[in-house]
């Protein structure tokens, strides 16, 4: 309830929480863990995530998200935003496992609410979304990535992209699994979903979860070169296109959100699925000692 009242502040009430500038007439507009820049006439934002250390999509993290991308798809001068990360090496570690464990029902089912508010809004975002993936992107972080219309991803093989939750013990949900599917076709899908595969850059170009590889310093300006070139594409027919491509997986989520909440909260609370991902956090803390 608390979260929703700072949605409507920020959202309404102008930037309270957020702070708005003109630079050079670009603008700018930032939460803590979201900071947009706009280009004037060219129409594009970039987007930059900065949760550190790792970007993990953090409750409040998900809420600043879905706000800004909710102001910019309000504002009729912007056509284009690209998607980045303000973190070193990362672009997202995906959802927040602190949100996932140890926690009550009522907190899962409120998480999985806003999960599923910013994937609707990414993913039917009527704007043109292009990722600049310049770090690691497993699973939540891969999802925002396939929500985007084109993604170029940074040469390092460091950088691993996949849906990778059968790893954790856990399931991808049924609309990730549909994204995965209409982005590298129902074969691909199945394996590496199954195997949780988390797959280096060449791999992922190989397999179409990404559509460029470039070197990292290069990222960002195809990231611009490819926006140039989807601009050029007038609004109304890019839409309606991209609306009858994603409509029918969207709607399948749309039609079934209470179902899908109560099944993650379920799913979640499961004693046996809390010990995995009590065993994956351990694991991530060992990696470090
Ligand atoms: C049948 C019905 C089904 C219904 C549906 C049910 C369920 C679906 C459920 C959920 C779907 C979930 C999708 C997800 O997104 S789950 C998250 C998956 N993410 C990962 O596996 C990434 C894990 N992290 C890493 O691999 C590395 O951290 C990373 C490569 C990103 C970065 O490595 P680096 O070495 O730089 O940093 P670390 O030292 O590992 O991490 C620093 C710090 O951050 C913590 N951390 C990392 N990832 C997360 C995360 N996702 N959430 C929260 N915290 C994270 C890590 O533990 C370290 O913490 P600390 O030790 O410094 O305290």
């Amino acid at each position: 309830m608390a979260l929703a009242a700072a949605r409507r502040l920020l959202l309404h009430a102008g930037s309270r929480l957020g702070r708005r500038e003109a630079v050079d007439g670009a603008r700018r507009f930032a939460n803590k863990r979201v900071l947009v820049e706009t280009e004037g006439p060219a129409g594009v934002a970039v987007m930059k995530l900065r949760n550190p250390p790792v970007n993990s999509l953090s409750l409040e993290c998900l809420t600043e998200f879905t706000i800004s991308l909710e102001k910019l798809e309000n504002d009729k001068s912007i056509r284009g935003v690209i998607l980045t990360s303000e973190c070193p090496g990362i672009f997202s570690a995906g959802l927040d496992l602190l949100e996932m464990y140890g926690r009550n029902p009522a907190h899962y089912a409120e998480y999985w609410k806003n999960v599923q508010e910013l994937w609707l809004r990414l993913y039917t975002s009527n704007m043109i979304l292009v990722s600049a993936i310049n770090g690691a992107s497993p699973a939540g972080g891969c999802l925002l990535a396939l929500c985007c219309d084109y993604r170029v991803m940074a040469d390092n093989p460091k950088y691993t992209i996949g849906l990778n939750e059968s790893l954790l013990g856990i399931v991808a949900p049924f609309w990730f699994k549909d994204m995965y599917v209409n982005t590298i076709g129902h074969r691909e899908a199945e394996r590496a979903l199954q195997l949780g595969t988390l797959f280096s850059p060449a791999e992922a170009l190989k397999v179409g979860v990404v559509d460029e590889v470039v070197p990292e310093d290069q990222v960002h300006s195809k990231a611009r070169s490819v926006m140039t070139k989807w601009l050029a594409i007038p609004d109304h027919s890019r839409q309606l296109t991209k609306n009858m491509m994603r409509k029918a997986t969207a709607d399948s989520l749309i039609k079934q959100r209470e179902a899908d909440i109560q099944n993650f909260t379920s799913f979640i609370s499961k004693d046996s699925i809390q010990k995995s991902l009590h065993m994956y956090l351990e694991k991530l803390k060992q990696k470090k000692g």
